[in-house]
């Protein structure tokens, strides 16, 4: 018997539409958002998945995302565990501010190195590192138990606490995670063997 984990990134924002930083700030998602959401949830109810458990972030927009998928596959009767440990990247200083305009005043390469590095932070914030070493202590102790006894867990979150997850289960070098982009309401699936490692990525 082998667990199957489900990742799924929020839908699109109201600040990723409008290009603003958006770490732990607590947003909406647009009418897109909520279309992806539940164009996520028909995807897994099509796909004949139906989750043990359920996991979230502490933050609005992972959480309504979650509650579309499971309107969506028709799951009433369910116990959601949030835990800010999911939360977003905290980008700091930089929250609330506009990415280009950001660029104009401290120049792309600064702003990419903020971004896109491993273990650089934003002023005030958390570099990939910080989230990753929050954001794994927590998928080993309280998700991954339940992936090894072969349950399928549904985790709602975000573009860097889920690169964070990603990196930990591939098995990816710094490098690799950072060009790796997880898009809005796309579901990446593995399957997990009872030893805790992956044995397949899924494509659903
Ligand atoms: O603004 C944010 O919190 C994140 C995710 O949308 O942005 P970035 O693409 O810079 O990681």
């Amino acid at each position: 018997m082998t667990g199957m984990l489900i990742l799924v990134r929020h839908g699109q924002s109201e600040w990723n539409l409008k290009n603003l930083f958006t770490g732990w700030r607590n947003v909406e998602l647009t009418e897109q958002g909520i279309g992806e959401a539940r164009a996520t949830g028909k995807k897994l109810a099509a796909a004949g998945i139906v989750p043990d458990l359920f996991y979230t972030s502490a933050l609005r927009r992972a959480q309504h995302t979650l509650d579309l998928i499971l309107e969506e596959m028709g799951i009433v009767n369910l116990t959601i565990t949030r835990n800010q440990a999911l939360n977003e990247r905290d980008y700091g200083d930089l929250s609330g501010l506009n990415k280009d305009d950001a660029r104009a005043k401290w120049g792309d390469e600064q702003v990419l190195i903020w971004r896109r590095s491993y273990d650089v932070p934003p002023p005030g914030g958390e570099s990939l590192k910080d989230t990753a070493d929050r954001t794994q202590p927590y998928f080993e102790a309280e998700i991954l138990p339940h992936l090894k006894a072969g349950k399928t867990v549904l985790v709602t979150a975000h573009g860097n606490s889920l690169r964070a997850l990603v990196k930990a289960i591939e098995g990816l070098t710094p490098d690799e995670i950072l060009k790796r982009e997880i898009a809005t309401g796309e579901p990446v699936a593995y399957r997990i063997g009872p030893d805790g490692a992956m044995i397949e990525k899924v494509t659903l």
